[in-house]
């Protein structure tokens, strides 16, 4: 689990590690392996190491940085790992890892260790055994033993690979060794020990961040961090949680290797490069969708960040993994792969001897079982500026990259800019509840939690009617309950619907999106090449440069939905200078293989019940590729030997669309079934009305919802003044540019209220018709109308005065 269903936490925290840990002594065998006294103290050191990192952390967070789940837009509640959790679960799983690293420095590098243990364990004696060990004779030095090494704390390394020896006491113990040792019965008996006495995961003082939770059922507003949405499984659909699965977990062997063999004859498999290169080709003007505009790769994307995001491994490094560096020990996170020799762009490159990519594989996981209410922004109303030295984007001098709910917000302008008008839309609300008579005493918090719900329902309420529609046929949609309601409220949560996000759905089917980018973009008037934005936010910085990106995005059109991929992304992705980028394509490709994902067979089979042979790559054939053009499944074939090996994103993303679609079946089914579990499984879905949310929207307030557009987002946030209705499609005839005024705004409700009665001029002596009208507050088009009638006859006579009746057809019964 991560995030993969069959290599838990537990796992990744005791067997893991340790498994490595043999592993490196196993493969660097023979070595010296220290005394277990030794590998305990290197144990207490690290746990106290990674505390203070574990610190450094929170504090972090308290300042609010890198914390992406804290996306105070996000729909569901964030889903998945990083933040103090993950942080949790990385730094527990890596102090054993970190304690294996620092007893193989100790025993492999310039250090040897002789206790008493050990030294009756040797075959040599221990002074034979200095001596033998010596590379340098001139460098003999005097064994210390182990007692002042225990002593001394302060001297041993504090982070791998950079142990920092300062006495010259230290230096003294240094020894070169050419001759090492291989491991003695003993030793192995004192690995086997040090593996017994390693505490059970649930005995750590970290607390597993999935063990209880107090839930407030009563609750109005979804919690940040997405949990207690189930009241009965509070974890579900919480961030830092693993990703669920649809089908089970295939990797190479029963837990966690990567598949990187054919299934069929065992042989390897193509590496990701190759099979980018071959399948993934580069996505052309020739390869646009005429009919969708750039809005849908860039909300696409922005959704994406809002569901689901996979920790990466750094182990006990504070720094994203660089596994392509020779000298960096090896990694059992490491999962890089070759850029071949004769690679079409690597190749050209003058100088550039690239061969390998560095990949980092995502982190394991347990599975369950274990102010004013505005948001902040900076200048111009723009997203707060990130000023932490950690960051993978880069700016010109004198700007500065932003900081949203999402660490990703600044992978390319229009992003950023579409989470600088959702902040600014809550910030509107905000300001509307802040300015309501009716919200005169509500907190800070009060009002921000209140925008928070409006806007997390704006944004399903897109999400459901104007972006899915896109991908997904109408029929599709209609069958697995996700077209929205006209009126009225979606009554069918359902408490044993699984919110989580699936695997599948992340690691490849709604990468889907990764085909809509398109090479250029359109900053009117400029267009720039994709590559030389990435991670650089500096065109917000540009005279109305949020405006800009927000036009340029309905009047750029977005890729077909299809196998090829611009080069942008699959030759120059996060290029900094030529040569050096990744390619995304084979990212895909590879996180699939990390995440142990199912073949596209597998998942076809699954979702559509058609078998393909394994020789079979004929296309629209019983048995063969039936949802592939020829084309597509001439790719496929020269990039895999057997179409069981086929993986999930090449595969499902060169199916041909269904009839009203945009994608295959394979990848629809994905879709449809995880946009199913995201509705019927949140119990504060915006149109939700069920027992167990005991504050669902009014009708009313539903009312109000159901005009927004995500034109009308962007209108009342920019001064935009026209704009596409829907800015999902191209502008066209029957998607003409409208002005922002005339569109529907959010209809926040007010409730009718009567005026005084007031006489009529008509009364007799002893009737009166009075009048009184609903104008104290009128209501407003979502409002309730004022209930009861607006005039009555009032008898003004005393008792028995004889003269009175009562006439008209309504009166108050006076
Ligand atoms: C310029 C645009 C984009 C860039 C540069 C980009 C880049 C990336 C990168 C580098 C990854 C991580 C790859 C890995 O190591 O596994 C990723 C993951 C992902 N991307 Fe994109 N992407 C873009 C647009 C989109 C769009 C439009 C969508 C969907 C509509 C999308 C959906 C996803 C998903 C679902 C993941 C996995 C998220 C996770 O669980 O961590 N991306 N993208």
């Amino acid at each position: 689990n991560i995030l993969n269903e069959t290599h838990g936490m537990l796992d990744a925290m005791t067997v893991g590690p340790v498994r490595h840990f043999l592993q490196k002594t196993t493969t660097f065998e023979p070595i010296e392996v220290p005394s277990l006294s030794i590998i305990r103290q290197l144990k207490i050191e690290s746990e106290n190491d990674h505390k203070h990192k574990l610190n450094d952390n929170l504090e972090a967070k308290e300042r609010g940085i890198d914390t992406p789940d804290g996306n105070l837009t996000s729909m569901f509640g964030p889903h998945l790992i990083t933040n103090m959790e993950s942080v949790l679960i990385h730094e527990q799983g890596y102090i054993y890892e970190d304690i294996v690293y620092r007893a193989l420095e100790y025993a492999t590098e310039d250090f040897s260790f002789t206790t008493s243990h050990q030294t009756s364990a040797f075959t040599t004696s221990t002074e034979m055994d200095s001596t033998s060990m010596l590379t340098d004779t001139t460098e003999t030095t005097t064994d210390m033993g182990p007692t002042s090494m225990l002593t001394d704390t302060t001297e041993i390394s504090t982070t791998p690979g950079t142990t920092v020896r300062q006495t010259m006491q230290l230096k003294k113990r240094r020894k070169k060794r050419s001759i090492k040792k291989i491991l003695s019965e003993t030793d192995r008996k004192q690995i086997d020990q040090f593996i017994s006495n390693l505490p059970d995961a649930s005995l750590l003082d970290l607390p597993c961040p999935f063990n209880t939770t107090v839930c407030n059922e009563t609750a109005k507003y979804r919690t940040i961090d997405g949990s207690c949405n189930n009241l009965e499984h509070p974890y579900w659909g919480k961030s830092f949680t693993p990703f669920d699965r649809f089908i089970k977990a295939e990797y190479q062997d029963a837990s966690h290797s990567p598949r990187i063999f054919s299934k069929l004859t065992g042989t390897a498999l193509e590496g990701p490069r190759e099979i980018s290169n071959f399948v993934h080709t580069t996505s052309t003007l020739a390869d646009i969708d005429p009919a969708i505009s750039f809005y849908m790769m860039t909300f696409g994307q922005f959704l994406d960040h809002d569901i689901t995001k996979t920790a990466l491994a750094k182990g006990a490094y504070p720094f994203n993994l660089d596994c392509c560096n020779p000298i960096r020990p090896n990694n059992s996170d490491c999962f890089t792969f070759t850029i071949p020799g004769d690679d079409p762009y690597h190749r050209n490159i003058l100088g550039n001897n690239r061969r390998c990519m560095n990949f980092v594989r995502s982190v394991a996981a347990c599975d369950l079982g274990c102010n004013l209410g505005m948001m902040l922004v900076s200048t111009d109303d723009k997203l707060p500026l990130d000023n932490s030295d950690t960051l993978s984007c880069t700016t010109d001098a004198d700007k500065t990259c932003f900081r949203a709910g999402d660490v990703r917000v600044n992978t390319q302008p229009a992003l950023s800019s579409l989470h600088t008008i959702w902040v600014r839309e809550h910030n509107r609300i905000a300001q509307h509840f802040k300015n309501s008579p009716e919200c005169y005493n509500w907190t800070g918090q009060q009002i921000f939690e209140e925008t928070r719900r409006y806007v997390a329902a704006e944004i399903q309420h897109i999400t459901y009617n104007e972006f899915l529609p896109k991908l997904l046929s109408e029929e599709i949609r209609e069958q697995f309950g996700l077209v929205p309601l006209c009126d009225g409220h979606f009554t069918d949560y359902d408490p044993s619907v699984r919110p989580m996000i699936r695997n599948s759905f992340s690691t490849a089917a709604y990468r889907m999106g990764h085909s809509l980018i398109k090479d250029n973009f359109t900053f009117p008037s400029n267009d720039f090449d994709l590559h030389v934005h990435l991670n650089k936010p500096d065109l917000l910085y540009e005279p109305s440069g949020i405006e800009r990106c927000m036009r340029g995005m309905y009047e750029t059109k977005a890729q077909s939905i299809d196998e090829k991929m611009t080069r942008e992304v699959t030759w120059k992705l996060f290029e900094t200078i030529a040569g050096n980028g990744g390619d995304l394509a084979a990212f895909n490709i590879q996180r699939g293989r990390d995440h142990g994902l199912p073949s596209y067979t597998t998942w076809l089979h699954w979702c559509t019940n058609k078998t393909v042979q394994n020789e079979n790559f004929n296309a629209g054939e019983e048995g063969g590729l039936f949802y592939h053009s020829a084309t597509a499944a001439a790719k496929l074939g020269r990039a895999y030997a057997y179409t069981c090996d086929i993986e999930l994103f090449p595969g499902g993303i060169s199916e041909e669309p269904l009839p009203g679609s945009r994608l295959g079946p394979t990848f629809t089914c994905i879709l449809a079934l995880q946009f199913r579990a995201l509705k019927y499984g949140d119990r504060f879905f915006y149109e939700g009305n069920t027992p167990l949310n005991p504050h669902p929207f009014t009708p009313q307030e539903l009312e109000g919802f159901r005009p927004i557009t995500m034109a009308k987002i962007i209108c009342a946030n920019t001064n935009i003044e026209q704009i596409p209705r829907d800015v999902f499609l191209e502008p066209s005839e029957s998607n003409p540019l409208v002005n922002c005024s005339d569109l529907p705004d959010i209809c926040f409700p007010k409730n009718g209220g009567w005026s005084d009665w007031k006489d009529s001029c008509c009364s007799n002596c002893c009737t009166r018709q009075q009048y009184r009208s609903c104008d104290n507050p009128p209501p407003n088009e979502c409002g309730k109308p004022c209930e009861g009638y607006d005039f009555r006859y009032k008898s003004t006579c005393h008792y028995g005065g004889g003269c009175c009746h009562y006439g008209g057809d309504h009166h108050d019964g006076h």
